[in-house]
């Protein structure tokens, strides 16, 4: 069932969210807003908004009390900064699915490695997602950002060449479906996937990117002056967050390279190598010790509070969980 719903709503309370809605919704806080996503689960909270949703299936019911809420929301959210700090600015909605962008300076809490990883988990076995699932959003979220970040009319070399590195495991298949989205945005991806796994899902991601004439280079040129002049911009996909201990090769090189690069870098969930003063525009500088600098696009971020944002292009995408109380 397709139902569309606006008000106002002022409330202090509970409300649940017991179905899997395709839309968008308002989102408590101050100001208007709308959240367009993918979500299970139910919430609860303090809230004044104005806001316009609609979904697919089951719906929230706003109500007066005071709870506990959790929500597993896979879906984009677009903040403006007034909005997360409490103003009166509009929430802006942006290509494709989800992808969060908030304010700097606010009090952040940050996942470390493990409780990425345990999230993930859950969103697994409790939730019962699939990869494929979550890493088709995953890779939609990424090239929104790119997308909403650099349009690709916007950029100084024409056609608007993207080359994407892709990693051995699931932040590589991030990269391939970024890639293809990349590709139906107007962009002209290139993909480096060096150490390819066997699994069917990767064999079948990389089918889909050759179908759709996206070319993978078979080397990546040593010199970065080299991607400097034939990309707009890169996007790292080589490892998420089960990189651990040295960069061993074949991508020790890789990210040697891309260390020396000067067009910017979008790292999806973590700067691959991450213990390195990136100096693409995206990264903050370091705030924690797993993750010393934050990448423009975090797959998977704590969302007690939605302000948890940083950097100059900081987009959170994928999944936006917040656990049971
Ligand atoms: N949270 C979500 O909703 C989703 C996140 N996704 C993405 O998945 C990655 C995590 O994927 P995972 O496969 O667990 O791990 P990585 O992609 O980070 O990397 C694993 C491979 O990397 C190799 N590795 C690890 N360390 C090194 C190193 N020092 N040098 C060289 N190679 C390294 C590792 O090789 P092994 O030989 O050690 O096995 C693996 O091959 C997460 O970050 C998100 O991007 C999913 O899309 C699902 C949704």
């Amino acid at each position: 069932m397709l139902r569309a719903r606006a008000g106002l709503g002022l409330g202090l309370g509970a409300r649940a969210v017991p179905g899997l809605g395709l839309g968008a919704r308002a989102v408590p806080g101050l100001g208007l807003g709308a959240r367009a996503g993918l979500g299970l689960g139910a919430r609860a909270g303090l809230g004044l908004g104005l806001g316009a949703r609609a979904g697919l299936g089951a719906r929230a019911v706003p109500g007066l009390g005071l709870g506990a809420r959790a929500v597993l929301g896979l879906g984009a959210l677009l903040c403006s900064r007034s909005v997360v700090q409490g103003g009166s600015g509009a929430w802006r909605w942006g290509p494709g699915l989800r992808a969060m962008q908030c304010a700097a300076q606010r009090p952040l809490r940050y996942l470390g490695q493990e409780e990425a990883q345990a999230i993930d988990q859950e969103l697994f076995e409790e939730y019962k997602f699939s990869v494929d699932q979550l890493m088709e959003l995953a890779g939609l979220s990424c090239a929104s950002a790119v997308a909403k970040t650099y349009p690709p009319n916007s950029l100084l070399r024409q056609p608007a060449t993207i080359l994407v590195l892709c990693g051995p495991g699931n932040n590589g298949g991030d990269g391939l479906v970024c890639a293809r989205h990349l590709k139906l945005f107007g962009y002209e991806p290139v993909i480096f996937y060096p150490k390819r796994p066997s699994k069917a899902l990767f064999q079948s991601l990389t089918i889909q990117c050759e179908k759709m004439d996206i070319p993978f280079l078979t080397q990546l040129p040593a010199e970065a002056s080299v991607i400097d002049e034939l990309y707009n911009l890169v996007v790292d996909a080589i490892f998420g967050f089960s990189f651990r201990g040295e960069v061993r090769e074949p991508f020790a090189s890789v990210i040697s390279t891309l260390e020396k690069v000067t067009v910017p870098i979008a790292s999806v969930d973590i700067p691959s190598g991450q213990h390195r003063p990136w100096h693409s525009p995206f990264f903050a500088p370091p705030l924690h010790p797993l993750l010393p600098s934050f990448p423009m696009l975090a797959l998977t971020v704590q969302a007690d509070s939605p302000a948890q944002c940083w950097g100059e292009h900081p987009f959170v995408g994928d999944a936006i969980v917040q656990m049971r109380p």
